[in-house]
């Protein structure tokens, strides 16, 4: 019988990338995209992914979506006990909500489900669950037009999980909204995040929205485009958006602004 005081081993990280870079390539020319990428992710944290426009944020996504491949280093998601399928495993979501217009809400968040050829009933149950999750009840026949901003990227969050992915990706999500609306949905997708405990990479070009969502973050710079940083946001959750005045978080915003080489 094992030892019940004995060490447990130490979980695999759910996503492992080392020493990744990606090159594009046409018409004879090379363009370094990003390198450098080097990250160990436990299931279930929230990554921010900050840095200029430019510095390879969204091909990080790309390349975890299996939307391209990458040229140097190692990239593994799950494990041989419980394979990733990007296909079935990754929920996206875009700066815009790109919400089909004549669709209504509760058919827009079932299109995945409908894509992947999921049975209909269990997927309708669950889209019902996530309008709840998001705060759209009582949208569910709206059409996106209808809807705010927020609340239009609040249905695209949805979308994203309706079918269980176990990894979400989001490119600068909130980026199209105005300010308050933005600091409402940081903590909306924070309370998201802590229900649903999903894996989530959140891309922004903010450094305060990167400290007061991530668990970890990773600071991407231009010139040379590559992964400078990776390190974890030891603040208390819940986040509260008054925790930006606070000295920690001014010490993890500086840390980031040297390290894009901001004053
Ligand atoms: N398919 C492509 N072919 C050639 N170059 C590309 C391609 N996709 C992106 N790039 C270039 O690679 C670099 C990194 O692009 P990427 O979209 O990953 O940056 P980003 O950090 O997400 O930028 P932004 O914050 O502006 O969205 C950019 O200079 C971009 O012009």
């Amino acid at each position: 019988m094992a030892e019940l005081n004995a060490a447990a081993p130490a979980a695999r990280p759910f996503i492992r990338m080392e020493n990744v870079s990606k090159v594009y390539r046409s018409g004879g020319n090379e363009f370094l995209a990003v390198s450098d990428v080097t990250m160990n992710v436990t299931e279930g944290e929230l990554i921010s992914l900050v840095g200029p426009s430019g510095c390879g944020k969204t091909t990080v996504l790309k390349i975890l979506a299996d939307l391209h491949g990458h040229d140097d280093g190692t990239v593994e998601i799950g494990d041989p006990a419980n394979p990733f399928t990007p296909g079935r495993d990754v929920g996206m979501v875009f700066q815009q909500p790109l919400l089909l217009k004549w669709r209504n809400i509760i058919d827009n968040i079932l299109l995945p489900a409908e894509i992947l050829g999921l049975p209909m009933k269990s997927a309708r149950a669950r889209a019902m669950e996530l309008i709840a999750l998001v705060g759209l009840k009582g949208f569910e026949t709206s059409r996106p037009y209808e809807l705010s901003g927020g609340m239009q990227q609040r249905a695209a969050i949805a979308r994203a999980l309706v079918h269980d992915p176990r990894l979400v990706l989001m490119d600068e999500p909130f980026g199209a909204l105005d300010a308050l609306t933005r600091e409402r949905m940081n903590l909306e997708l924070l309370r998201i995040w802590t229900e649903s405990r999903k894996t989530i990479l959140f891309v922004t070009h903010s450094i305060q929205e990167a400290v007061l969502m991530g668990s970890h973050c990773a600071v991407l710079t231009s010139g040379p485009a590559r992964m400078a940083d990776f390190f974890p946001i030891d603040l208390p959750y819940p986040r509260r958006l008054d925790m930006r005045q606070s000295p920690e978080f001014g010490a993890y915003s500086r840390r980031i602004y040297d390290l894009l080489g901001m004053e």
